[in-house]
């Protein structure tokens, strides 16, 4: 069948399944008793189902049924053994229904198969970019394809600087990924950065309440944004695309797999803005690297190259910067096509016994980061950065 974008789409019943299954149904006989008032509906839509993606065995064994039903009525033959199991389900379809008319039938398998045809047609063709994304997003792009839900940070001006606003709709967005039917999550940065973290202009917006109420509300965002890493049931994948800076690199612990361009640097200046750790890393940096190598980042804000990153165990990989795009998304295409059910249930496995410790590591950093915040050093760093005297 041609796609409605002019594509053709593959044929989703190969020889050897069809073989293995042994359905006449889809070769282009049409056996004398289904001739009959919809003869050509019933024989387009045998042409048609030929070349439909793949419905799956439950829908490719009712239309096997359907087919046996239409063209030679009620299943009598005799039942095969448990072990036949291919030839049992099969069995089992068509049994199942009875002694439904063959006209009945014929009708059931047209319907079947107009159905499926239309939403073969709308899931087939390929979509510019604008069309995939999902809309509601600001400050993300949000796309959804070949079983990977894909969050882009957009705003490559500001160096995918995080705002309240981002926060809460990485929040959202990975909320509709976990129930989503991708079977991986990508995290990642347009532009040349991945994301300069927390958007300091985040400590500008004080509302009546005060400075004290600032601080309260941001570590429950804090809290909250971190909270969604921890849980979040899919492989999660950051693909960091360029410089990453402050909580961007911090979560980095709470992902399954990190890519890097060797463009990618890993900085953490907490000291230097008067702040502490976040996004569980007091925990996870050190048990990564050893706390000699977390102190550095953690305490001293050194920056890590990409390569030393993944010497350390940040990183699960570096690409060279030319090659990045293509190399990560050829290789996460791949993953995602493995069972998704294995692949959830393995991360729960690795990832299940520390969830507890997580949250309390999460609520106690953002604790003591709501105090930071109110501090004098804390306030001059802020402060210094938006008025431009220091590049941190
Ligand atoms: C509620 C949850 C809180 C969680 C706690 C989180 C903590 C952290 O994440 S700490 C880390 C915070 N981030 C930083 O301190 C980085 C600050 N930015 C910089 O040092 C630099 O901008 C740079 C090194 C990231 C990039 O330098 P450069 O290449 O020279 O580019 P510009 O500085 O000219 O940046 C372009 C444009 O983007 C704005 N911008 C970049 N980063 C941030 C940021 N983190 N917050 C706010 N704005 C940022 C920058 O101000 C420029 O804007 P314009 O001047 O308007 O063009």
């Amino acid at each position: 069948m041609a796609g409605s974008a002019g594509r053709v789409v593959r044929r989703w019943y190969p020889n050897v399944l069809r073989r293995s299954l042994q359905v006449p149904a889809l070769q282009l006989h049409v056996s004398k008793t289904a001739m009959r008032a919809s003869q050509k509906d019933f024989e387009s839509a045998l042409s048609q189902v030929k070349l439909l993606k793949d419905p799956g065995n439950e829908v490719k064994l009712k239309l096997y049924a359907l087919y046996k039903q239409a063209t030679e009525g009620p299943c009598n033959t005799p039942k095969p053994g448990v072990f036949d199991l291919i030839n049992k389900a099969k069995w089992d379809a068509w049994n199942a229904l009875g002694s439904l008319p063959k006209e009945t039938a014929r009708q059931n398998y047209v319907d079947l198969v107009s159905g499926l045809s239309s939403s073969s047609d709308s899931s087939s063709q390929v979509k510019p970019e604008a069309d995939r994304k999902q809309p509601g997003y600001e400050t993300l792009v949000v796309t959804s394809e070949d079983s990977i839900t894909k969050i882009m940070m957009n705003r490559p001006a500001k160096k995918n600087a995080m705002t309240t606003q981002m926060y809460n709709e990485i929040m959202l967005a990975l909320k509709a990924a976990s129930k989503d039917d991708s079977a991986i999550t990508v995290l990642t940065g347009n532009g040349d950065y991945y994301s300069s973290g927390n958007d300091l202009s985040n400590f500008t917006d004080i509302p009546p309440e005060g400075i004290e109420e600032k601080a309260k509300s941001g570590a429950i965002l804090l809290r909250d944004f971190v909270d969604c890493f921890i849980d979040f049931p899919k492989p999660l994948i950051a693909v960091v695309n360029g410089p990453a800076v402050g909580i961007s690199v911090t979560i980095l612990g709470l992902f399954d797999t990190v890519y890097a361009s060797n463009r990618a640097t890993f900085h953490t200046p907490f000291s230097h803005l008067g702040q502490s750790p976040e996004g569980c890393s007091s925990y996870t940096f050190p048990k990564i690297m050893g706390p000699a190598k977390a102190a550095e980042m953690l305490i001293f804000g050194k920056k890590l190259t990409a390569a030393e990153a993944c010497a350390q165990g940040l990183v699960t990989e570096v690409f060279p910067d030319s090659t990045f795009q293509k190399e990560v998304w050829t290789r996460l295409k791949a993953y995602s096509k493995l069972p998704p059910n294995a692949m959830r249930i393995s991360k729960q496995v690795i990832r299940n016994r520390e969830k507890e410790k997580l949250h309390a590591i999460n609520a106690e950093e953002s604790r003591v980061l709501q105090e930071r915040w109110l501090s004098d050093e804390c306030t001059n760093a802020v402060m210094n950065f938006l008025t431009r005297k220091a590049k941190l």
